[in-house]
């Protein structure tokens, strides 16, 4: 036979040009990937719904590319306002479940909701007899100038109507005049003020004082959303959400997911080549329950989660940050919401915000003490809250390390 076996690029163990040049590729492709890997940081922002991932990514989005622009801030006005409409369905229909129910008809006069002045019970700007809510309801002329007192009879019915079927509104509209009487009278219905206060139990958005206190301003003619009515304007996340920021010759890529149950079996499919986790968890769950299992606390949850992040396998060399956010919402409430209610085993001082950041502190990190500290893996706990301007250093930062 003599002849050679050949191979396409050459005879059987000869080393052709071609092979070299294969080589050399393959080397060169190797080597940018793990440059590439070297400037490129995934950090995947995980934990239970409702406890401010969306909310840190709004202000790392903020932090590095600046102010919202024109159709942002707009899809953000229809937001605030499904938010207050909404928010008050919500907590309308949570009234059964708490034992509570509302009046047929509402009361006489009264001072009107939180601090907007002159308003009569029973009336609204915009409607017969109405009392001026505030300049800028002025400004859009919908407000009658007596001072009439009154009552009527269908009132609760009709607002209750309202709220129900409400609808958004477009790209630019200013929120409906029609709506502001319905929203601030039934806002301010004892009852409702009751359910607020008990919002923990049926988990009614934590956002809702923050806008209903300031109906007016919201309702004005000039009313553009500000940046803390976008940050804290509420939108659950559904599927999963990249975005990616430049910082220092880094490509920082945040990877946000949708805590809800139903959402969390989605997770696994981002947790490839993650470099850090930022854990975050809120403060203020400790005596709330989950929207979506009324059964369950939302920080017992959430400790379930960090515990089985911590220990998997996945994430053995993963640095992690655990951020137990809304310190703000937390500081407040610790004031008359006892721990010990919701955690027995809590000995520390009743009412304390210190006692109660240690103990929820050590908790956590007690679970990950737990599942053994893996060597090359760090652990990072920080207490913040969407109104202190340390949270996005502390953020980068940990992102960095
Ligand atoms: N007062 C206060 N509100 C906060 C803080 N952080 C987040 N929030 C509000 O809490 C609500 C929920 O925050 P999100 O960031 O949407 O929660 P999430 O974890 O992304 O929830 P899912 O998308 O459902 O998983 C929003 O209305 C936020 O504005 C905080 O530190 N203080
Ligand atoms: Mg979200």
């Amino acid at each position: 036979m003599g002849g050679c076996v050949s191979s396409p690029s050459g005879p059987v163990g000869e080393v052709t040009e071609l092979d070299k040049q294969r080589h050399r590729q393959a080397e060169e492709e190797l080597k940018q990937a793990r440059v590439k890997m070297a400037v490129q940081v995934k950090v995947l922002l995980l934990g239970p719904s409702d406890s401010g991932k969306s909310t840190v990514l709004k202000q790392m989005r903020l932090a590095h590319r600046g102010p919202f622009t024109q159709p942002e801030i707009e899809s953000f006005r229809q937001r605030v306002f499904e938010n207050l409409t909404r928010g008050l369905k919500y907590l309308l229909d949570a009234l059964p479940d708490m034992g509570l129910e509302l009046p047929e008809v509402y009361g006489d006069v009264y001072e009107g909701p939180d601090d907007n002045e002159g308003y009569v019970r029973g009336w609204g700007p915009g409607e017969d007899g109405a009392v001026a809510g505030g300049e800028g309801l002025i400004r859009r002329g919908m407000c009658g100038a007596g001072t009439a007192e009154g009552t009527r009879p269908d009132g609760i019915a009709a607002d209750l109507a309202l709220i129900e079927h409400a609808k958004g509104i477009g790209d630019g509209e200013l929120f409906p005049m029609r709506y502001y009487g319905p929203l601030a009278r039934l806002w301010a219905e004892p009852v409702v003020q009751t359910a607020w206060n008990r919002g923990n139990e049926v988990a009614v958005p934590e956002n809702l004082h923050y806008f209903f206190s300031d109906l007016p301003r919201l309702f004005d003619v000039e009313y553009v959303p500000t940046t803390q009515d976008i940050v804290l304007s509420r939108t659950r996340t559904i599927g999963i959400t990249e975005t990616s920021f430049h910082r220092r010759d880094k490509e920082i890529t945040i990877v946000d997911v949708g805590g809800q149950k139903s959402e969390r079996r989605k997770w696994i499919h981002c947790f490839q080549d993650v470099t850090s986790i930022l854990f975050v968890t809120s403060l203020s769950g400790y005596d709330r329950c989950l929207l979506e299992d009324r059964d369950v606390n939302q920080m017992k949850d959430a400790m379930m989660i960090w515990e089985s992040i911590c220990n998997s396998q996945w994430f053995k060399r993963t640095s992690i940050i655990l951020l137990l956010s809304k310190n703000d919402l937390f500081q407040e409430k610790i004031k008359t919401s006892d721990i010990k209610s919701f955690f027995p085993d809590f000995d520390g001082e009743p009412y304390s915000v210190t006692a109660g950041h240690a103990y929820f502190k050590k908790r956590f990190a007690w679970l990950v003490v737990n599942v053994g500290r893996v060597k090359g893996r760090e652990i990072y706990i920080h207490i913040t809250s969407v109104m202190d301007p340390e949270l996005l250093r502390v953020v980068m930062a940990a992102v960095e390390e």
